[in-house]
């Protein structure tokens, strides 16, 4: 996998230290506590101050790569301490790093939770997770996590994901393709583009998974007004119920987004912000470590207002009764 190419934007340092000031000022009036109530609706004002070096890092995904990383924000290792060993026990560990991930991602759109997901929370915590090794979630590590769009079965999914790195002293790669660099034929496009499958909840949402409804087919591949965009995630796809030639078609396009996939493994303090319609994301396997050392990531989701990169279709489609919160709303 080429890891060469990967846009970087680098926060200078007069703007680092400005964000990590605000987000610990923040902090410092919600008792220290990232996911106090009334912490979220403070979170505008403080990214309204912040200033033009911090907001230009947050300019749109502008390359057909449809992601950057973001670099120089300060992580000390001992302060943060050790590496939590499941989502629920993260507590606020970290949590000035949530808060400046909030802002961040305040300054490319509205960040958005999950009631169904990490008990509501805005930042994630993706850490690896005893019994969870096989998983096709991020608490899983001793398998590939395969190339997936977040959240796919969802009409309410991020269109940016932001994943934040406090540790990864393995160098363990999140993996990133887009498909704008991708090369299909004409018929494979087509046969892509048409409703044929559903996406169905992935394993982070054991609720979603009950729910009664029909699944609703969904497109693949969607032609947006500035390229194409896609909803892609095999490991949920009931593909045994395509025709022989979708399932062709569909696989030709797994490879070609292997193709051209990059691998980026993020050091502490790198913020890899994905275009979750034009880049699917997983994770190559590495041996979870269980002693408070393990790799540890944050992760925030992001819904851009006015963003027009799906079929108006999706409108109309359940998403399995899990709810979308937006923050600010
Ligand atoms: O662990 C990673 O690098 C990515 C995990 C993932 O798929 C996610 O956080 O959405
Ligand atoms: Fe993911």
């Amino acid at each position: 996998m080429p890891t060469g190419a990967i846009p970087v934007r680098q926060l200078s340092p007069d703007s680092a230290e400005e964000l990590t000031t605000a987000a610990h000022a923040l902090l410092a009036a919600f008792d220290g506590r990232a996911t106090h109530p009334d912490l979220l609706a403070e979170v505008p004002y403080t990214a309204a101050s912040l200033g033009d070096g911090i907001r230009h890092a947050c300019r749109p995904v502008d390359t057909p790569d449809g992601l950057f990383v973001l670099r120089g924000l300060p992580v000390d290792d001992e302060a943060i301490g050790p590496t939590p060993a499941h989502w629920s026990t993260a507590a606020d560990a970290g949590a000035a790093f949530d808060v400046a991930l909030l802002l961040l991602s305040t300054l490319m759109g509205t960040p958005v939770a999950w009631e169904g997901q990490q008990d509501g929370r805005f930042v994630h915590n993706i850490v690896p997770s005893p019994g969870h090794e096989q998983e096709q979630t991020g608490a899983s590590s001793s398998v590939l996590l395969s190339p997936h769009t977040e959240d796919a079965f969802h009409p309410g999914r991020a269109h940016l994901l932001v994943l934040g790195c406090l540790r990864n002293h393995d160098s363990v790669a999140t993996t990133a393709a887009s498909v704008r660099r991708v090369q299909l034929g004409a018929e494979d496009v087509e046969l892509l583009s048409r409703p044929a499958l559903p996406i169905l909840p992935d394993d982070a949402y054991a609720e979603a998974q009950a729910y009664a409804g029909d699944p609703p087919p969904v497109p693949t591949l969607w032609q947006a007004e500035d390229g194409p965009t896609l909803r892609f995630d095999p490991a949920y796809t009931p593909l045994d119920r395509a025709s022989d030639a979708h399932r062709a078609a569909y696989r030709r396009l797994e490879d070609e987004l292997a193709r051209v996939s990059v691998a980026v493994s993020l050091n502490p303090g790198e913020v890899l912000v994905v275009d979750n319609d034009l880049v699917v994301h997983g994770r190559v396997p590495f041996q979870a470590r269980y002693d408070g050392t393990d790799r540890w990531l944050k992760r925030s989701s992001v819904r851009v207002p006015g963003r027009r990169t799906r079929p108006p279709a999706e409108r109309a489609e359940h998403g399995y009764g899990q709810t979308v919160v937006e923050a600010f709303a």
